[in-house]
Order: C-alpha cells, then sequence, then structure tokens
C-alpha cells in the first residue's frame, strides 16, 4: 500500500511569527528530478504581507543597532551552530528542491556555516579609523552606522549560501532584513530562517517574505521605509530593482550574470584544465554565475584537449542528485531547462557545430525531470548568441586561439567580467592574464567557479553594480561611512 505523507505548508517569518500570507493563496515548489514530488507549499504573498515586515523590521532596528556588535555576533554564532546541526536535513532538501547533487548541497549548507560564523566575528571588529586633524586639539575619526531595513532579494541557484552572505553582514552592522527567496528554493530558505529563529534574534530582526518576483520583488525594490537592496539574479531583473532603488534614494547592489571564459595554453597541464572546466562549467548543471561558458583554447593543443574533454564528460553520470552516483543533477526549474534547450536550438541554427549531447534526457526515470544532457559546441563565431548570452545551463563553446594575447582579447569580447581563468605554467601569461582580463575574480590554473566566503567577490562591467560582497569588502555596502571631528 502507497504511504501518503502530508504535504507541508511553509509560511512566511514576520516580526518573530510564522505567518500565512492574507492573501491564503500557497504555490508548490517541486522537485526537478520528479515533476510529480511536491517538496512543500509555500506563500503566494501580496504587498499587505510585505508592509508588515517592513514595518515590523523597521520597528526592530533602532534597539537592534543598541546592541554591540560582539552582542549581535553571538546571535550568528547561534544560528550557525543550528544550521550546522540542521545541515542533513537542510541540504537535503535543497537537493531535492533545485537539484544539485547532495554533496554539493551538503558543502554549500557547510559554506553558510562558515560565513555566520565569520561575521560574528565581524562584530569584535574594528569600524573606524582615526585621522589625524590639521586642528591639535581635535580628535577626528570614522565610524559606520547601518542603512537601517535592508531588503534581500535572492536567486534559487545557492539557496543558503547566497541569502546567508546577505543577511549576516547586514545583521551584524545593525541592519534589519527582510528576505525575499527565490519561489523555486522558498522552503530551504524557510530551514534557513528556522535557523535564525531558534537562534532567538529579536522579534523584527530577521524577516522572510515568500512571493512572486514581480510583486514582493518589486515591492522591495520600490518600498519607501527600506534603504538597501541587495539583489543576485538576472541581468534584466538586477537593472529593475537598480533603477526602482535608485530612484527614491536607496542604496543597491546588484550581483548578476556572467559569461565566464577559461583560457588554455599551449603549455598547460591539459588534465588539470579539463578537469577545471568540466568542473566550472558543468556542475550545478552550469547554473552558476561563475560557470565557465567559454573555452579559449591555443591552436597547438586544441585537438588533445577536445578529445580529453570528450572522454571525461562522457563519464559523467546524470541523474537524481539525492543518488550518491550522480554527478550532474537537473536543472532547477522547467523554465530553465525550456531555456537552456532553446539556446542549444539556437547554437544549431546559428551554424555552431554540436560535439557532445544537446538532448533533453528521457531515459527511465529521467523522464520525469527537467534534465538535459552536458553540451558541448565547436566551430563557434563569438557573434553567435551562445557565444554572448548568459545560458545558465551545461553548455561549453570551444574556441581555438593563435596566442594568449589574443585568447584575452576575446574573452574580454564581452559585456559581463564576472570570473576568468587561465590554465598555463608560463609566469608571463599568468602576469598578462591578471592585468589584462576584465573580470573581478580572476583564477590561475584553478576553474572559474568558487568562491571563498572571506574573499570580496563581485564583477565589472555588466555583472555587478561594482559593487563587492563578502569578506570584509561587505561593510562597503551594509554600512555608512560617517566623518566625526571633536574638540573638547
Ligand atoms: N547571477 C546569478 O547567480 C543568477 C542568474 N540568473 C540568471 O537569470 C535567469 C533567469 O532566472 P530567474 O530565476 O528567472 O532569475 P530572476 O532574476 O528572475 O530571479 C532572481 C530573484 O529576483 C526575483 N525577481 C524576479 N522578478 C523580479 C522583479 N521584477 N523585481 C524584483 N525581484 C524580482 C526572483 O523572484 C528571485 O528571487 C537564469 O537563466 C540566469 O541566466 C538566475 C539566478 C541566479
Ligand atoms: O561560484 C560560486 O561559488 C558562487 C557563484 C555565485 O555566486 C552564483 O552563482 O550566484
Amino acid at each position: 500500500m502507497a504511504v501518503q505523507t502530508e504535504i507541508k505548508t511553509y509560511l512566511n517569518y514576520i516580526d518573530g511569527s510564522w505567518v500565512g500570507s492574507v492573501s491564503k493563496n500557497v504555490e508548490p515548489s517541486i522537485n526537478p528530478a520528479n515533476r510529480n514530488d511536491i517538496v512543500g507549499y509555500v506563500p503566494r504573498s501580496t504587498l499587505e504581507d510585505l508592509n508588515a515586515a517592513v514595518a515590523a523590521a523597521k520597528q526592530a532596528q533602532k534597539s537592534w543597532w543598541k546592541r554591540s556588535g560582539i552582542e549581535r555576533g553571538e546571535y550568528l554564532y547561534k544560528a550557525a551552530l543550528l544550521l550546522e546541526q540542521r545541515l542533513e536535513d537542510i541540504a537535503e532538501t535543497m537537493t531535492r528542491e533545485m537539484g544539485k547533487t547532495l554533496a554539493e548541497a551538503k558543502a554549500e549548507t557547510m559554506r553558510g556555516v562558515h560565513i555566520l560564523r565569520y561575521y560574528a566575528g565581524e562584530g569584535a571588529r574594528k569600524i573606524g579609523d582615526v585621522i589625524p586633524s590639521s586642528d591639535s586639539g581635535g580628535l577626528m575619526f570614522t565610524t559606520r552606522v547601518p542603512l537601517g531595513v535592508v531588503g534581500v532579494i535572492s536567486p534559487w541557484n545557492f539557496p543558503v549560501a547566497i541569502p546567508i552572505w546577505k543577511m549576516a553582514p547586514a545583521l551584524v552592522y545593525g541592519n534589519t532584513v527582510v528576505l525575499k527567496p527565490a519561489s523555486e528554493t522558498a522552503v530551504t530558505a524557510a530551514k534557513v530562517i528556522e535557523c535564525f529563529h531558534e537562534a532567538g534574534f529579536p522579534k523584527g530582526v530577521v524577516n522572510m517574505v515568500c512571493g512572486s518576483g514581480s510583486v514582493i520583488g518589486q515591492g522591495i525594490a520600490n518600498h519607501p521605509d527600506v534603504d538597501g537592496v541587495t539583489f543576485t539574479g538576472s541581468n534584466t531583473v538586477g537593472k529593475q530593482v537598480g533603477r526602482a532603488a535608485f530612484e527614491r534614494g536607496a542604496k543597491y547592489q546588484l550581483e548578476m550574470g556572467g559569461k565566464n571564459p577559461v583560457i588554455v595554453a599551449k603549455d598547460a597541464d591539459l588534465d588539470l584544465a579539463v578537469e577545471g572546466t568540466i568542473s566550472g562549467g558543468l556542475r550545478s548543471t552550469g547554473q552558476k554565475c561563475t560557470a565557465t561558458s567559454r573555452v579559449f583554447i591555443e591552436r597547438e593543443v586544441y585537438e588533445p584537449f577536445k578529445e580529453k574533454l570528450l572522454e571525461r564528460v562522457k563519464q559523467l553520470k546524470i541523474g537524481n542528485g539525492m543518488d550518491a552516483e550522480t554527478w550532474m543533477g537537473p536543472c532547477a526549474s522547467e523554465s530553465q531547462l525550456n531555456t537552456v534547450l532553446s539556446y542549444i536550438e539556437k547554437g544549431k541554427a546559428e551554424g555552431a557545430k554540436l560535439i557532445y549531447g544537446g538532448n533533453r534526457c528521457t531515459e527511465g526515470e529521467l523522464a520525469n525531470g527537467f534534465y538535459v544532457e552536458p553540451t558541448i559546441f565547436e566551430e563557434v563565431d563569438l557573434q553567435m548568441t551562445i557565444a554572448r548570452e548568459e545560458i545558465f545551463g551545461p553548455v561549453l563553446v570551444l574556441i581555438p586561439v593563435d596566442s594568449i594575447e589574443e585568447a584575452i582579447e576575446l574573452a574580454n569580447d564581452t559585456e559581463y567580467g564576472l570570473s576568468a581563468s587561465i590554465y598555463t605554467k608560463n609566469i608571463g601569461n599568468i602576469l598578462d592574464f591578471i592585468k589584462d582580463i576584465e573580470a573581478g575574480l580572476v583564477k590561475v590554473n584553478a576553474e572559474t567557479a568558487g568562491v571563498e566566503y572571506q574573499a570580496p567577490f563581485g564583477g565589472m562591467k555588466q555583472s555587478s553594480s561594482h559593487s563587492r560582497e563578502q569578506g570584509q569588502a561587505a561593510i562597503e555596502f551594509f554600512t555608512t561611512i560617517k566623518t566625526v571631528f571633536v574638540k573638547a
């Protein structure tokens, strides 16, 4: 007899309580590995719900800021411990909700724990400098104050790490927070917020409102009582959010797309370069803003690199991320799958040569999920859509080059500038690459993806609003400097 398990409905978190939307509407969050598996129901909230959350955050902010940074940090340490204790459950929920492998989901959840501990420690670090004054009787220094209420709009591709790397610094520097998670991963977000709830944060300091981007996301960007907005997602939406915040004089930070290159020099360790290209381009099914998508290879090693790459890609096991054998899970949603398939069709239609993959996977249980094969194109003109637009799927394009100079020039021929890497042993190549590549994250003999929480992260050109997240750089967005002059 089939066992019927009740599907849980998750709630918004407003002013320290779990509450449903006033609309009473909910939507299912489904498993991309099996469209018949509903992970949970999440609220489809209204502006009324958002207003309540923003009002709670505004009300709580002054007393939160009155506490010392060290005290605020203590709450983050508690949340970190709870997240660590629930790592298995939260990682499993993440895999079920957005498809990445359980190993990746566990690593991401642990990354969330580290980020919380890092920013907990920030509560005890300096927030200003003493600056010599021309007046010998005066004391001049800088200090920092929070923005007030911060709106966090987060995507589905890192459903634990991204909300945490935005919320943790916001909170430790004295802001209160309203999170709007991506609907695709709102159950995972609710489980993260449960850790904040049980850590005992005062009412109203942390809030979460689930719902559509156009209502709740845009509502945050427009809200007169939201003093800062931090966003990660697509360029189109990011610019909309930035414009709305700018119009009303709020501070904003946008982390958006990439079209990240890897350069393989003729002296590269080809096995290492192949591993880095596969891991950077195809892990998480290519759904990282730092994912590798364009591979520039010096002509002398083009064929051997291609052969090794094809050999390795053939070995990758596609399947449900919960299965320990799986290397690559499904796309996170049906719409994401359709986007990827339409880019593959465009690639073929515009004349690129498909040398691997290119199809939806429909064998056996895969038919119920949103699976696509890892896909590789060659004979790609740099003006083709697949060489210019962010695909956010497991699609690589191979482009031969005659020199590292040419590779860097072509790699820079994009509106994006998030991450880039080079595989080479030549110090001259390395130094030229570091100097000339237009990317905020530059890697040498390492894959384009993978961001460490203690270092600044952000892009050049259209990949970001030119600010940086994470590490100590986060203080620049989440606080404002006051210059103080004191005379007795
Ligand atoms: N840079 C990154 O890490 C990410 C990039 N993307 C890119 O975006 C493409 C589409 O993915 P989506 O999930 O649709 O991204 P999206 O940009 O629509 O969603 C990101 C977040 O913004 C919210 N949002 C949507 N419309 C909004 C609006 N009008 N105002 C304020 N917030 C809004 C969403 O609900 C979500 O929380 C992907 O194919 C990929 O190219 C998506 C997710 C993450
Ligand atoms: O590469 C990473 O670890 C982080 C990537 C990221 O921030 C993103 O995809 O949004």
